[in-house]
């Protein structure tokens, strides 16, 4: 059963939590037993189920107990067609793009801290100014 190959569509099929399978580094694992079993919980895994994991899988940081578990699942390999989408990217915590997303939320927050703080200047100008009216 195991050196199976599927395509991404017959995967898809497989996207209820009675029929679950994912794609997790090009092969592919039937997770309907584990589902229940998750500590991650059924939801997230129903929401990749039938589709690519991968990413999903690498940005929680699954222990190598984790990836353990995931051996007696394995139904088969991924076959590609022509068409079909690349192979996900793991995203690192050093790759730019990591890098730029968190760059840009430390500026959005600056820019709020800089906001709050001009807010709170104007407003200590005006109590200053009402204050100096009633000397
Ligand atoms: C069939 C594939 C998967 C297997 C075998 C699996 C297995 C596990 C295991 C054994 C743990 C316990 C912690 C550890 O050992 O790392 C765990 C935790 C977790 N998993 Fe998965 N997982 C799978 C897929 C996913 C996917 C696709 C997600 C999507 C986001 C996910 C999200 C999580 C989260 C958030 C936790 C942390 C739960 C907590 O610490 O409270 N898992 N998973």
């Amino acid at each position: 059963m195991a050196d199976k190959e599927y395509t991404y569509q017959d995967v898809a099929e497989h996207n209820t939590k009675k029929d679950l399978f994912v794609v997790i580094h090009d092969k592919v694992y039937d997770c309907t037993k584990f589902v229940d079993e998750h500590p991650g919980g059924e939801e997230v895994l129903l929401d990749v189920g039938g589709q690519d994991a991968t990413e999903a899988f690498e940005d929680v940081g699954h222990s190598d107990e984790a990836r353990e578990t995931l051996e007696p699942l394995l139904v088969g390999a991924l076959k590609r067609k022509a068409g079909d989408p690349a192979p996900k990217a793991v995203p690192s915590a050093m790759s730019p793009s990591a890098n730029t997303s968190s760059a840009g939320m430390g500026t959005a927050m600056y820019a709020i801290v800089f906001v709050g703080g001009l807010a709170a200047f104007g407003a200590y100008q005006y109590m200053q100014s009402q204050q100096a009216k009633q000397a």
